[in-house]
């Protein structure tokens, strides 16, 4: 059942980024290059994330980049497809289903983004990797029918973004004296984890001035986000995340919001707290927010495509003990699960909305 007309997402319709609006200086790194093993590349990935966490990924020129790009695409129209279902069908498939997941349906507003209980304005679906790479028999939730369809096309997306998860991590490991290893194998694809393909779709733009919080103030829970998006609206804290907690749904160290520009054939990859965790805080996870796209570009609804890569359910979280990590005491440490279930109701995540 695909459609003939997308109406929503149609990035060859967008206008441009406006100019002269504050944006942040991200390093763009290239994929080709680091899957040639270029070291210079690599050092880039390194610095990157013990500073802002966030960097852009460019996926020309590689076969798994290009997959990435086509597949995240498709994606979003299968979204498109998906939020246009009777929101009576969507709930059917809220996060909360079958315990303490965040996979499946958030409607509007099931995030509140301030103490004063102000809404969120996005929808998601969280489709659950591990549901993706098995067979129908064995997954664990059910899922309307058009990301049923598209099986196939996220599996590969899974798959795709999963590797580049692993590509990088391993990178990072090597630079903080850690095996490889000792990270890749809390990520095992075929265990059970919080990992998941995150469609969003956020509102066009209501008013020019005060914008209406998509996705409120936060960091990323897992170790690493692979995110691709198409229009502004992205923003990230100046100062460093290492500091600003949440005081009221804002940061609450003095800065302000910069954009993220979006780059055609780059992903965006930003880190997550529990690469801070494994790192006992030398990797950063940037804290971030989605408000309606700038200037003309907020008259689209806007979509975005995000891959987290979390440890497996029962990974233990725990620092990795290696040459560039500080060591800190021994640690009971909680169960991956367990873990990203509070920082989620520590966000405002109200399951089962
Ligand atoms: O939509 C975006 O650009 C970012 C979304 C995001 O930060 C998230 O879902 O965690
Ligand atoms: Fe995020």
């Amino acid at each position: 059942m695909t459609k003939d007309r997308y109406t929503e997402f149609t990035p060859d319709q967008y206008p441009p980024f406006p100019d002269g609006l504050a944006t942040v200086e991200l390093q763009t790194i290239s994929l080709d290059k680091l899957l040639r093993g270029n070291a210079v590349e690599q050092t880039r990935v390194f610095e990157a994330c013990k500073g802002r966490g966030f960097f852009y990924l460019d996926l020309r020129g590689s076969d798994i980049g290009q997959r990435i790009l086509q597949g995240a695409e498709h994606i979003a129209r299968v979204g498109e497809e998906t939020f246009e279902l009777p929101v009576e069908e969507k709930v059917k498939y809220s996060q909360g289903r079958g315990g303490k997941t965040l996979f499946g349906y958030k409607s509007v507003g099931a995030t509140v983004t301030d103490k004063a209980g102000t809404k969120d304005t996005a929808e998601f679906f969280n489709v659950a990797k591990n549901d993706m790479i098995v067979d129908d028999a064995n997954m664990q939730h059910a899922w309307p029918a058009p990301i049923l369809e598209a099986k196939p096309i996220f599996r590969d997306y899974v798959q795709s973004a999963h590797s580049v998860g692993m590509l990088l991590l391993g990178i990072l490991a090597e630079r903080l004296g850690v095996a490889p290893s000792a990270i890749t194998s809390q990520h095992r694809i075929e265990e059970p984890a919080g990992d998941h393909v995150r469609i969003t779709r956020g509102p066009p733009r209501e008013t020019e001035e005060l914008p209406e919080i998509q996705t409120p103030s936060h960091t990323d829970f897992g170790t690493i986000t692979i995110l691709l998006n198409w229009l502004g609206g992205l923003q990230v804290w100046s100062e460093s995340a290492r500091k600003a907690q949440l005081n009221d749904g804002q940061p609450d160290t003095p800065g302000e919001w910069l954009w993220v520009k979006p780059q055609r054939g780059c992903a965006i990859i930003n880190l997550g707290d529990a690469a801070v965790k494994f790192t006992n805080g030398v990797l950063c996870s940037g804290r971030h927010r989605v408000i309606p796209a700038p200037g003309a570009q907020g008259k689209w609804p806007r979509y975005s495509i995000v891959y987290f890569v979390r440890p497996e359910d029962n990974a233990v979280l725990k620092q990795l003990r290696g040459e560039g990590i500080p060591n800190g005491p021994e640690e009971e440490g909680l169960t991956a699960q367990e873990w990203i279930y509070r920082q989620a109701q520590g966000l405002g995540t109200q399951f089962g909305k």
